[in-house]
């Protein structure tokens, strides 16, 4: 299958390097840094069970998603327009674009863009770039995608690249229960700079995380989502499974980047004011992190 990798970085690396290990014809489409050390040296595929250099195109330019069958889009939620409105001009009209991205709407909202079918994913893993080229993989890596004409063969495509890969028709209840232990833990972890290990025993903390799962649920039924499991459940158990963990909203702030806060505790925020239903301590938790980057952009 003919591959391309809208956005190489931690989670585009890593499935685009899967796919290229298992013989796919795969381009990683990103920034000078990573594109010049992969074509210089591949791509370093740093993974749990194995680290093997992997050899594939990489390029800079946006044009490089000519050809290909399937696009992993796997930018920032923050991205998610700009990128698709330079990459649209060059697809082929049967692509089919994968959202692999945390947030709830990015698929909504590429697919105004594109006339191509957008297939909503979420997407399981732990993973980094540790340097220029070099991708770091901490643990797990599942996909869940929805269910499409074409989605079965994509899962065993996927599965034969040692990419476990479900096919859902609640796609959108799964996003949600992740997007919760985002809103539950990355505001905390952010704000204060610490790991969830330390965050949850805090002082009052169990009840400000209960406090936000409380309204995303409350958020989550009004708009007729229908959540697998439960949420609180889900929230709770984290902590235990990656207590030395510090959320990618904490890594985006201390590396001086924009959060995805927006997509996080700021979407609950503004789906709940367009449903009626209240979220205080969202917004709060929101409010807080957008002046920590407002004074971060001051200070730079
Ligand atoms: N990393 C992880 O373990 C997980 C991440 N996710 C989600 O996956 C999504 C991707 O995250 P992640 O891979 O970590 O993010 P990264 O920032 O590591 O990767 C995105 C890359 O795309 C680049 N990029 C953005 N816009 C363009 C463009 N127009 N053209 C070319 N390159 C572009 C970015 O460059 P620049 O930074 O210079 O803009 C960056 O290098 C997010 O929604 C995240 O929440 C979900 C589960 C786990
Ligand atoms: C699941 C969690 C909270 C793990 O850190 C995450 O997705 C994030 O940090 O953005």
């Amino acid at each position: 299958m003919n591959i391309a990798v809208m956005g190489a970085g931690a989670v585009g690396c890593y499935y685009g390097g899967m796919l290229a290990r298992a013989g796919h014809a795969v381009t990683l489409i990103g920034r000078p840094q990573h594109v010049e050390a992969i074509r210089r040296d591949g791509l370093l595929l740093d993974t749990r069970t194995f680290r093997q250099h992997v050899r594939l195109e990489a390029s800079t330019e946006v044009n490089a998603v000519r050809g290909a069958d399937l696009i992993l889009f796997c930018v920032k939620s923050t991205d998610t327009e700009i990128a698709a409105d330079e990459m649209k001009p060059h697809l082929k009209p049967q692509a089919l674009v994968l959202t692999l991205q945390n947030g709830v709407d990015n698929a909504e909202r590429l697919q105004a863009r594109l006339s191509q079918v957008v297939v909503p994913t979420v997407v399981y893993v732990a993973t980094e770039m540790a340097g220029p080229g070099h991708l770091k993989h901490h643990g797990r890596g599942e996909l869940v995608i929805a269910t499409t004409a074409a989605s079965e063969g994509i899962a065993k495509t996927f599965a034969e690249a040692g990419i476990p890969t479900q096919v859902s028709d609640n796609v959108i209840g799964a996003l949600w229960m992740k997007l919760i232990l985002n809103c539950a833990y990355n505001a905390l972890s952010a704000i204060t700079q610490l790991p969830y290990g330390r965050v949850v025993p805090g002082e009052s903390v169990e009840g400000v995380m209960r406090d936000v799962v409380q309204e995303c649920v409350a958020v989550a039924q009004a708009g007729g989502v229908r959540l697998p499991g439960d949420a609180w459940q889900v929230v709770a158990g984290l902590v235990q499974t990656m207590p030395t963990q510090y959320s990618s909203t904490a890594q985006d702030l201390a590396r001086g980047k924009r959060s995805e806060i927006d997509h996080l505790n700021g979407y609950v925020m503004r789906k709940g004011e367009s449903l009626g239903v209240p979220t205080p301590v969202n917004r709060t938790l929101f409010a807080l992190v957008k002046l920590i980057e407002a004074r971060q952009a001051t200070a730079a």
